[in-house]
């Protein structure tokens, strides 16, 4: 059986990183030959395969057509008789269209291999509009790898940008626009998402909230950047570093500040009131593309409390545990810390300010954990009803006194 490693994993391993998932694809053999093999069959869209002992997915060598609208109208050719250079020449971008052979030899048709080495993402062929989630891809991709010198290739994103005019974008589901979301906002630089979706007209389509932060002003006194959507480029990577590989911290980085773009012009470049505005573009968003309702949560805690957390200093106790209610901190434990990452994130993500510290993330996770460490138990005995959440909260906001010195 004649099988090939391909796609991500040889692309990493030429780029010197870890290779994640290995996917092998297999010339001249067939449904019935693999089955004979022991492999189990698993693909619904096109033939693929999971090795009997080391469960990686090994795919049939195909050929894919467009035959109509929607992310399943392709035509799939499976045949034997498809050849590795046809296989390579369906994929999406030269990096991920290299092949390596079993001694180690690289199939390269497509100079994927100087691309890796002169850090471009191009198209591999003009197939390459067929699939619009590809648009998407090549974001994620940026989002991945920009930090290695990543670029598009200028006729990549002409491409994009024509399949963004011609209304391609239109077709793809929430759930996949929320994957390659997720994965973009978890990864190192997820400002290099936004970027080349702003770029090529894309952000305008699946995310407009965010679009609309783009040109908006913010003072420069406190936002050198001045530009709310590069202040939310920052905000995400900030985010990324601080948290990395979190998408719930990174969803909320993302839209804590949707409100700024609804700023009536009379009052710009303040933002009066931006917190609660964003509330309903947030909802807005996340009903669109499906969010989970974790991630809903955070966000909108973020979107809600992050200049209150801003303002911790000031904040009196009774003030922070009705903060921390709101979120649902007492019984969401995690919530806070995530909450003060976030904030940490948007006050770092301005430019020239990275390096900025924030001793209000540190501190209002001191007073939560000095409020949820008040026990039922600690209270006065024999209290009933309502008495017993009044006689909570007071002990809480003790608690906060104690920890912090501040006023009750
Ligand atoms: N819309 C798509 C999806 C996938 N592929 C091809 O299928 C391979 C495997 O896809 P996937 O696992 O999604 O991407 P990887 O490149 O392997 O990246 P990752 O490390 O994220 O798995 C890709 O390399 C690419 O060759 C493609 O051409 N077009
Ligand atoms: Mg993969």
């Amino acid at each position: 059986m004649k099988t090939f490693l391909v796609g991500g994993a040889v692309r990493d391993r030429l780029l010197g990183l870890e290779p994640g998932d290995r996917d092998w694809v297999v010339v001249g053999e067939s449904q019935a030959s693999m089955e004979a093999a022991g492999f189990k069959p698993v693909g619904r869209d096109f033939p693929v395969f999971l090795h009997p002992d080391s469960g990686e997915e090994y795919a049939l060598a195909r050929t894919e057509r467009k035959s109509g609208r929607g992310y399943r109208g392709f035509v799939v050719d499976a045949d034997p008789s498809v050849t590795l250079d046809q296989d390579l020449g369906r994929r999406d971008f030269t990096i991920n269209a290299i092949a390596q052979d079993t001694d180690g030899t690289l199939v390269d048709p497509f100079g994927g291999a100087r691309d890796i080495e002169a850090r471009v993402l191009r198209h591999v062929g003009a197939a390459f509009v067929e699939d619009p989630l590809r648009v998407l891809r090549a974001a994620r991709f940026m989002a991945r790898f920009a930090a290695l010198g990543f670029s598009v290739a200028p006729e990549t994103m002409a491409l994009m940008r024509q399949m963004v005019d011609a209304g391609e974008l239109a077709e793809l589901v929430p759930e996949r626009v929320w994957q390659e979301l997720r994965r973009s906002i978890a990864s190192e630089r997820p400002s290099a998402f936004l970027r080349t979706l702003h770029d090529c007209g894309a952000l305008a389509v699946v995310l407009p909230e965010v679009e609309a932060l783009y040109g908006v002003p913010q003072r420069a006194e406190y936002h050198p950047e001045v530009d709310t959507g590069v202040h939310v480029e920052l905000v995400c990577d900030v985010a990324a570093m601080l948290a990395p590989g979190d998408d719930l911290i990174g969803f909320a980085a993302l839209t804590h500040d949707l409100g700024k773009a609804l700023t009536p012009e009379a009052v710009l470049p303040k933002h009066l009131g931006h917190e609660q505005a964003g509330v309903a573009p947030l909802r807005a968003l996340c009903e669109r593309l499906k969010i989970p309702a974790e991630h809903r949560q955070l966000a909108e805690v973020a979107c809600r409390e992050h200049l209150n957390v801003h303002r911790f200093e000031e904040l009196r106790a009774s003030t922070v545990v009705k903060l921390i209610e709101r979120c649902d901190g007492f019984r969401k434990r995690g919530r806070i810390a995530q909450l003060a990452t976030v904030c940490e994130a948007d006050k770092r993500g301005r430019a020239g300010l990275q390096d900025q510290p924030y001793p209000q993330g540190d501190a209002l996770r001191a007073a939560h954990a000095a409020a949820c460490a008040v026990r039922a138990g600690d209270l006065p005995e024999g209290l009933q009803g309502p008495a017993v959440g009044e006689a909570m909260r007071k002990a809480r906001i003790a608690a906060v006194v104690n920890a912090t010195g501040k006023k009750p």
